[in-house]
């Protein structure tokens, strides 16, 4: 049975004192236990978050790591390093990466190589430009990027794996896919990863989706059979608005 997640990427946002805020905050009124939930705080703020919550229920996660296992990469954090204060799952793929730090498709899959063998779970972002999806390409687009990013995995790998989908366009645009749009790509992005794997190995992958959820629209987009969640942006930084989300399901 695969599971319902909610994560929340902070992306560039929040300081110590905003960080523990709002994890205070959100430690008030979780109270929805049938859904995975998990926050990503900016890398400074990882370990203290990974501290106040390490005995509760809410994940930290980190937004990014380097394919390396150590070594001269100014600026950069390893899988190793992650592990070793207690962080258990990596976000790779988001479009903020591919776009501004020239993170294409060969290096995502040396990243996704690298946390599996390192013993993280990976959040894998993928998702289609507005231009892909208005000249009938979303679906190759996102085929290719499964291709690249993760069909060199073997398939015992897969349980480390929680794919997202993301429409670029829809991210932090207030334009969010429909309900249909969510649920017609998840199913392709299922059969994709069976026809790759095997039916059971997609059946058990968690997709979530992502791209202007809010706690108006995260009712409708969750209750579709192939959507099993939402990596929330803009919304996860206010917690009433977050644990509305959670509480969606
Ligand atoms: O990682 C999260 C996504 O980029 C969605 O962001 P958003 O909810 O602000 O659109």
């Amino acid at each position: 049975m695969r599971e319902k997640i909610v994560a929340g990427n902070w992306k560039m946002n929040n300081d110590l004192a905003e960080t523990q805020a709002l994890i205070s905050d959100l430690r008030k009124v979780l109270t929805n236990t049938d859904v995975k939930v998990k926050i990503a705080p900016t890398y400074v703020n990882l370990y203290p978050a990974y501290e106040t919550l390490k005995d509760t229920a809410v994940e930290v996660v980190a937004q990014n790591m380097h394919q390396a296992k150590s070594g001269a990469y100014t600026g950069e954090v390893s899988a190793d390093m992650l592990k070793s204060i207690g962080i258990q799952t990596v976000i790779l793929g988001h479009s903020e990466r591919r776009a501004y730090f020239g993170e294409d498709d060969a290096l995502l899959a040396q990243k996704v190589s690298a946390a599996v063998d390192a013993g993280l779970n990976v959040i894998f972002c993928f998702g289609e430009e507005l231009e892909d999806r208005k000249s009938d390409k979303h679906f190759d687009l996102v085929a290719s990027q499964l291709k690249s990013g993760l069909f060199h995995l073997p398939a015992s790998a897969w349980k480390q794996i929680v794919l997202a989908y993301e429409p670029v366009w829809a991210i932090g645009t207030g334009e969010t896919a429909s309900p249909e749009q969510a649920q017609e790509m998840h199913e392709f992005i299922r059969k994709t990863v069976a026809g790759q794997y095997d039916a059971s190995l997609a059946d058990g992958v968690s997709i979530l989706y992502g791209g202007s959820v809010k706690p108006a629209n995260a009712t409708e987009i969750f209750s579709k059979p192939d959507v099993d969640g939402g990596l929330i942006g803009g919304a996860s930084l206010n917690a009433e608005d977050f644990v509305a989300i959670v509480n969606a399901f």
